[in-house]
Formats: C-alpha cells, structure tokens, sequence
C-alpha cells in the first residue's frame, strides 16, 4: 500500500522534472532567467548574503522560474489548442506574460536592493 503510494509520486515527481527540462529546452527566455539566477547565486557568494537576503533570493528565483513554467505551458497548450490569431488566446498569452514581467520586476527589484546596499 505505501509502496503504492510511494511509487506514484516517485512517477509524479519524474513527470514534474521533465517538465523543468523541457521548458529549460523550449524557452529562451527560461534559458536567459536561469543565468540571471547563476549571476545572483554567484554574487550572493562572493558578497556573502545573509541568510535573509538569501531567503529572498531564493523566492525570487523561484518566482520567476514557476511563472515561466507556468507561461510556457499555456503557451503549449494555447498553440496546441488553435494556431490561428484568436482574441482570447491573445489575451492569455499576453496575461501569462504579464505574470512573469511581474515576477522578474519584483527579482530585479530585490536584487537592486540587496546588491545595491554593498556599494
Ligand atoms: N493564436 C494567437 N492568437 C492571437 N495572438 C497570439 C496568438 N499566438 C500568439 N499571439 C500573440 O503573440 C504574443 C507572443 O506569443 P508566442 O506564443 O509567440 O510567445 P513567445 O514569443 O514565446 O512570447 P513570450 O516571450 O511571452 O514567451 C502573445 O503574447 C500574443 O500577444
């Protein structure tokens, strides 16, 4: 019974990784967030964060990275929907990427602050 359950959620956690490769594979965008992330993850080391500021950090990171998980899969999922110029579809993708223009504003926001204090 536990092994069951164990099992199944070892297979849901595989499916989610794949998911993150893929969307590092699809998306540049993915690509270019996860090296703003590596430049952070290297200044937090070479200006010793504290471990708030490294707190925040990680939540932006992760906040960026889930909303464009999140656009990407729309963006999957609308295009498999209709190819064709459709409104509401316009509308969806423009909202999904409104999320991760929020999300990278609030990173680049915590980033200038918390780098910015050094200097
Ligand atoms: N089927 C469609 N109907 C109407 N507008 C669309 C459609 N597909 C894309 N668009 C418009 O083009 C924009 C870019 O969509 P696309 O699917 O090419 O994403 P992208 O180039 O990967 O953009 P992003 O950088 O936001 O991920 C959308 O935000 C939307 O405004």
């Amino acid at each position: 019974m536990i092994f069951t359950i164990l099992k199944g959620r070892i297979r849901s956690v595989s499916h989610a990784l794949r998911g993150v490769r893929e969307m590092l594979l699809l998306g540049a965008n993915a690509k270019l967030q996860l090296a703003a992330a590596a430049i952070v993850l290297i200044a937090g080391v070479l200006l010793r964060f504290s471990s708030s500021e490294w707190m925040a950090v990680s939540l932006c990171i992760g906040l960026v990275l889930s909303a464009e998980a999140m656009n990407t899969a729309l963006e999957e999922l609308a295009d498999e929907v209709s190819e064709e110029r459709r409104e509401r579809i316009r509308r969806a993708k423009d909202m999904a990427a409104g999320a991760v223009l929020i999300a990278s504003a609030t990173a680049l926001i915590v980033a200038t602050i918390i780098i910015g204090q050094r200097f």
